[in-house]
């Protein structure tokens, strides 16, 4: 059985609680807005495409149980609505990917005379739930066209040893994953050898969640803390870096978990190619690179306590950026499931969106 980080069914919302792992597995039901916005900030949910599938959901369930006067209080519901849950978390695209297309959509059914109130809403509701099944199908392509990639520069049948930070499983996503959807791909083809998966300080998420889901699909596995990537490097003869994105800006510099962008470095001086897989609702072509990117801060307490046990000193104060930003320049493929594009090659295939 695969692991189920969303449950959507008959209109009801469940989510795994992140921050209980791997400790517990305890469902929290979300719902409505309001919750949803609880959930996404306080990383009960996290991981760039569940943040949006679960931020729109939980306006789906809340809009199922509402009632409206008119389309045009229905649209200026639902744009009110999705603009808040945009503002849970501010560095993943994705979330505001989706409240984009949505608006536009809530314009677009409230402008057309011939759709009634109640299609309206029925509309707009299939159209979050179907975001479930694609993400599924966008990772399991993914997953393909990673394992491909990774294949290719390998000579024969040998098997490949991957690097990956943070979590991109169906913890992250609605399920299979992106980074680690490459990794399943790559295991369910009998040429993973062994992933290392690094403990992903200060939230732990390599740890808790990532090692989770290894031990769960009895992938080979190795978890080591972030201190360790260089030595890694030298010794154990790495053949890929894979990591997910919360943001790539048209020039492909992607923004991801902190320690995403020392990684890339050290993938540079050792060779090791250093791939970002990403769906499309990750990539911003609205900006031009990352330095346009906000990077979310987090509290010190996320730093200073492993749950709830202090390790740091008191008094001492923190800087926690939840992210960084990778250079196009450190970044060999961006690994999407329309295929796999060289960082400079996606404002010329996809155009910059301004
Ligand atoms: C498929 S998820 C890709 C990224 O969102 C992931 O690596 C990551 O950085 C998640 O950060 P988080 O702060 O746990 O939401």
């Amino acid at each position: 059985m695969s692991l189920r980080a969303i449950k959507y069914e008959n209109n009801s919302l469940e989510i795994l609680d992140q921050l209980l792992l791997p400790a517990q597995s305890k469902y929290i039901q979300v719902k409505g807005v309001e919750d949803g916005w609880k959930v996404i900030n306080k990383m009960q949910v996290r991981g760039a495409p569940a943040i949006a599938i679960v931020g729109c959901l939980s306006l789906a369930v809340e809009l199922h149980n509402e009632n409206f006067e008119s389309k045009k209080q229905l649209r200026q519901d639902v744009e009110g609505k999705l603009n808040y849950l945009v503002s849970s978390r501010p560095t993943a695209v994705n979330m505001k990917i989706a409240a984009d297309e949505l608006i536009m959509l809530a314009n677009k059914l409230s402008e057309d005379e011939t759709v009634e109130l109640q299609d309206m809403k029925t509309l707009f509701i299939t159209t979050i739930e179907a975001m479930l099944v694609k993400d599924i199908a966008d990772n399991r392509a993914i997953g393909d066209f990673g394992a491909r990639e990774i294949l290719s520069q390998v000579t024969g049948d040998s098997q490949v040893r991957i690097l990956t930070h943070c979590n991109t499983g169906s913890l992250a996503t609605a399920g299979y994953g992106t980074a680690l959807g490459v990794i399943r791909r790559l295991h369910e083809l009998k040429r993973l050898e062994h992933v290392y998966c690094t403990e992903t300080r200060p939230y732990n998420q390599g740890a808790r969640l990532t090692a989770y889901e290894l031990v769960h699909d009895k992938i080979p596995a190795t978890l080591i803390v972030d201190s360790m990537v260089a030595a890694l490097m030298k010794h154990r003869n790495i053949s890929a870096v894979v990591v997910g994105a919360d943001r790539v800006a048209a020039n492909g510099d992607t923004a991801n978990k902190i320690g995403t962008y020392q990684i890339a470095v050290l993938a540079k001086y050792h060779g090791v190619s250093f791939y970002v897989a990403a769906p499309f609702t990750s990539i911003d072509m609205k900006i031009l690179s990352g330095d346009h990117i906000i990077i979310e801060e987090r509290p010190d307490h996320e730093m200073t306590h492993v749950g709830e046990h202090r390790i740091a000193a008191k008094g001492i104060t923190c800087w926690n950026p939840a992210f960084d930003v990778t250079p196009a320049s450190l970044i060999a493929g961006i690994i999407t499931e329309k295929g796999v594009f060289r960082p400079q090659d996606l404002i010329q295939q996809f155009g910059q969106d301004t």
